[in-house]
C-alpha cells in the first residue's frame, strides 16, 4: 500500500526537518514547502530524503499546482517568522507571512480538500501567565505581534473548521531545544536569538559571553524560567497528531513541554557542566516581551495523543545540542 503522503511546510528549519525525518521513520512520505529564507537546502538535499519545492505558503498557484498534481493525506505547517524581537520592529512582516500566508494555504487546502493540518503555534500566545502550569484553556493575550500572529492564526483554524470542516491539531509549543540525537540535524537560526544555542557557541568561543537578559526577575535565582523541550520529542508529538487526525480525531489544541521550568542561570551552569567548557556570563538589562516564567501542563497531549517525552533531562538536552554544535566546530 502506498504510504500517505504528508506536506511539510517550513521542513528545511529547525523544527520542520526534525519533523520530516520523525515522519519518514514513521512511514509517511514527505513533500517540503520550503522558501529557503530561514532554512537550509544543504540539510534537506545531505539529511532528508524528501523531495523539497522551494516556493512560498503565500503562492495560491504554486499551491493549487502541489494540491491538484499530489494526493495529500494532511499539512504539517511550520513555515513562519519566528523571531520576537523582529516581530516588534517589523510587525507588518509577521502579519503577512504567518498570518497571510497561513490564510492562503488554508483557502488553498480548502478548495483541493486536504482534510487536515498541524500547526505550529507557541505559549507566546499565553503572554503573561495569570499561574502556572499554563494549561490551553487559559486566556491568550499575547504580548507582541509574534505571539499575535499565532493567536490569530489559531482563531482563523477555529472559524475555518465551523465553516468548511477543517480539522486540525494546534500544538503550543514551549521553548524548543536540543538536536537529533543521531547527530544529523541541530539548530542553526540567522540570527541566532535563542538561549541554549547562545550559550553552547560561548563555551566554542565563537560568541565572547553570554548575556543574562535580566538578574531582577521574581524567580529564584532572579532570571527568567523556561520549560525546554527537546525538538525530537516535538517532533515525534507531530507523528502522534498527525495520525490522531488521519483517524478522524476531533480539532484540538495541546500544549508541548515537560512542566518543569530551568532559569537562565541553571541553562548556563548545566552547559558548563556538559561541555567542560568556561562560559563568560555578563548580566545585561531585561529583553523586551519577556515573561518570567513559561512552564507547560502538556497532560492533554499525554492524554489525547500517548505523547511520552523521551528526553526530558535538561542535561540530555543541552548535550544533544552540544553534540551538533561540536561536530562543527570544536571547543575552544
Ligand atoms: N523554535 C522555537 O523555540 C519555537 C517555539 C514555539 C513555536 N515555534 C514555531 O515552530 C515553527 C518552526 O520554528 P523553527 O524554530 O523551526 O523556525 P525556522 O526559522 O528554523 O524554520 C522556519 C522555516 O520556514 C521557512 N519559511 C518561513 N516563511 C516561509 C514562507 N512564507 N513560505 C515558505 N517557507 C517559509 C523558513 O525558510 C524556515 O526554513 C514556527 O512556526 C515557529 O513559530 C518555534
Ligand atoms: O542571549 C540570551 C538569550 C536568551 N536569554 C533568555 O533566555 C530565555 C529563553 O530565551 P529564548 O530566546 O531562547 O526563548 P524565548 O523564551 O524568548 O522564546 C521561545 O519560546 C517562546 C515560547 O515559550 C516562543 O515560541 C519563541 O518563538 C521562542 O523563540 C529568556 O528568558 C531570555 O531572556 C538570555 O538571557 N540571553
Amino acid at each position: 500500500m502506498a504510504q500517505p503522503l504528508v506536506l511539510v511546510t517550513g521542513g528545511a528549519g529547525f523544527i520542520g526537518a526534525h519533523a520530516v525525518l520523525a515522519l519518514q521513520q514513521a512511514g509517511f512520505e514527505v513533500l517540503i514547502l520550503d522558501n529557503l529564507e530561514r532554512g537550509h537546502r544543504d540539510l534537506v538535499e545531505t539529511v532528508l530524503n524528501a523531495q523539497l519545492i522551494v516556493g512560498d505558503i503565500g503562492d495560491r498557484p504554486l499551491l493549487d499546482q502541489v494540491f491538484h498534481s499530489r494526493s495529500i493525506a494532511a499539512v504539517l505547517h511550520f513555515a513562519a517568522y519566528i523571531e520576537v524581537g523582529e516581530s516588534v520592529r517589523f510587525p507588518d512582516r509577521f502579519y503577512k507571512n504567518n498570518v497571510n500566508g497561513t490564510l492562503t494555504l488554508l483557502q488553498a487546502m480548502v478548495a483541493a480538500q486536504v482534510p487536515s493540518i498541524v500547526f505550529s503555534s507557541t505559549a507566546a500566545v499565553y503572554g503573561l501567565p495569570q499561574r502556572l502550569p499554563l494549561e490551553e484553556t487559559d486566556p491568550c493575550a499575547p504580548i507582541n505581534p509574534y505571539g499575535r500572529s499565532k493567536w490569530m492564526v489559531e482563531q482563523i483554524l477555529a472559524d475555518m473548521e465551523r465553516a468548511y470542516g477543517l480539522k486540525y491539531v494546534i500544538f503550543r509549543y514551549f521553548n524548543a531545544a536540543g538536536a537529533d540525537p543521531h547527530g544529523r540535524l541541530g539548530e542553526d537560526h540567522h540570527p541566532e536569538t535563542h538561549l541554549i544555542p547562545l550559550v553552547l557557541q560561548t563555551a566554542l568561543g565563537r560568541r565572547p559571553h553570554i548575556n543574562i537578559y535580566g538578574t531582577d526577575y521574581p524567580t529564584p535565582d532572579g532570571t527568567c524560567i523556561r520549560d525546554y523541550i527537546h525538538v525530537s520529542d516535538l517532533a515525534y508529538a507531530h507523528v502522534l497528531g498527525l495520525k490522531y487526525l488521519l483517524a478522524g480525531g476531533e480539532s484540538n489544541v495541546l500544549n508541548l513541554g515537560n512542566g518543569q521550568g530551568f532559569s537562565v542561570r541553571q541553562v548556563i551552569d548545566t552547559a558548563a557542566r556538559v561541555t567542560g567548557c568556561h562560559i563568560p556570563v555578563q548580566h545585561s538589562d531585561r529583553r523586551a516581551g519577556d515573561p518570567a516564567r513559561l512552564v507547560a501542563n502538556a497532560d492533554r497531549a499525554r492524554r489525547i495523543l500517548g505523547w511520552q517525552p523521551q528526553y526530558a533531562d535538561i542535561e540530555e538536552i543541552i548535550a544533544h545540542a552540544w553534540q551538533w554544535h561540536q561536530h562543527r566546530h570544536s571547543c575552544a
